[in-house]
């Protein structure tokens, strides 16, 4: 080793050090502010504030990105000085929800994998989790249905979302691609990447395409499987210990899933907040456009609408609507009321901080 470098990793050395004595600085400010908190332990809000104030001070070298992804570690980590929380998702391992649920809440949680999304509301309601992670829109596919109907009955509020850019991997025992006789994938990832499949594996036609119940099923499914390989997300390589032969394989990189937290608080106003509620209205002519003029009149902008079979009479709809703003907020608060007085049913189902 050079004398140069010897200096270098000296200097990290002596900087992890203070770091180790900041960040359980940080821990045991926690702890306290635990002990002195009634009720909930996790406050999305202030998590999103201390994650924005990061990233509008990072001046680099490291992205917000990775800032984002550090702290969040760090707050995680925190946070469970207080209490370890329990966090319900769509499993099995590996999936794009296990994915979220680390995004949001760090490593430092307990998990809970369900069988299906009815599951993740149950254990939630149930108590046995804190909180719920679940799919609600994918930027190609669409709205999640089941999540939505449950959003309609549950008692449960809405805490947060979640965005997760949806990243496809080829991946298999080994990494060479002219190996593969068998490619193992829930049918909708293999239609996300058929291009990439088609210019990267030109003997396609030969190699055995074998459906799963979801990507991690998949690399479960490949890691038994000598020639096979699975197309599935990053996280479910390392669950099942596969090598990955390629990254990024989809065809439309920006494929984006949104997810719900769901739980039972309400959360506070963190100034960057969106609202979900649910409502139906008579089915006469103009009766939407008349529903959503009060949002129009307060300056609410509309982030999404979304309909659904009511399932209570034949062609009578709800309407999912995502607004900008707290329900706390003055002209929120304004436009709900008025569109209370006009809907034949309305249910805010939540506040809570926009993605980061
Ligand atoms: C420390 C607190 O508790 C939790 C941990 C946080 C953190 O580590 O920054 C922030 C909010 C809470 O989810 C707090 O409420 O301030």
């Amino acid at each position: 080793m050079t004398e140069q470098l010897k200096q270098l990793r000296d200097k990290i050395d002596a900087i992890d050090n203070e770091l180790l004595k900041l960040i359980n600085a940080r821990a045991a400010l926690a702890q306290e502010i635990g002990r002195r908190k009634n009720g909930v332990t996790y406050r999305p809000e202030r998590e999103s504030q201390v994650l924005t104030r990061l990233q509008q001070s990072n001046s680099g070298p490291l992205t917000s990105e990775r800032v984002t992804q550090l702290f969040t570690e760090i707050i995680s980590a925190c946070r469970a000085m207080e209490e370890p929380l329990t966090i319900a998702y769509l499993g099995p391992q590996g999936t794009f929800s296990e994915e979220a649920v680390t995004k949001r809440f760090g490593n430092t949680v307990l998990t809970l994998a369900c069988h299906t999304i009815d599951d993740v509301f149950r254990e939630v309601e149930s108590g046995s989790a804190h909180y719920g992670v679940v799919p609600v829109e994918n930027s190609t596919e669409g709205a999640v249905g089941r999540t939505m109907d449950l959003l309609l009955q549950t008692p449960l509020t809405v805490c947060g979302e979640i965005e997760l850019a949806v990243h496809q991997y080829l991946m298999a025992q080994q990494s060479d691609l002219a190996a593969i006789q068998k490619i193992y994938s829930h049918p909708q990832s293999f239609a996300q990447c058929l291009g990439w499949l088609k210019t990267h594996l030109p003997n396609l036609q030969t190699i055995a395409r074998i459906d799963a119940a979801s990507n991690a099923d998949a690399a479960s499914r490949a890691a038994t499987d000598q020639n096979a390989a699975a197309i599935a997300g990053k996280k479910a390589a390392a669950v099942f210990g596969l090598t990955i032969c390629a990254k990024n394989i989809e065809d439309e990189p920006n494929n984006t899933t949104r997810f719900l937290v769901i739980g039972t608080q309400q959360v506070s106003v963190s100034g960057k907040d969106k609202t979900s509620i649910v409502l139906s209205t008579s089915n006469r002519p103009g009766a939407i456009h008349e529903l959503l003029a009060p949002l129009a009149r307060y300056q609410v902008s509309m982030t999404r609408l979304e309909s659904r079979p009511s399932r209570k009479g034949l062609w009578e709809y709800v309407f999912f609507i995502d607004i900008e703003g707290h329900q706390e907020n003055e002209n929120i608060a304004k436009a709900l009321e008025e569109l209370r007085s006009k809907a034949t049913f309305l249910k805010i189902l939540g506040s809570y901080p926009a993605a980061q």
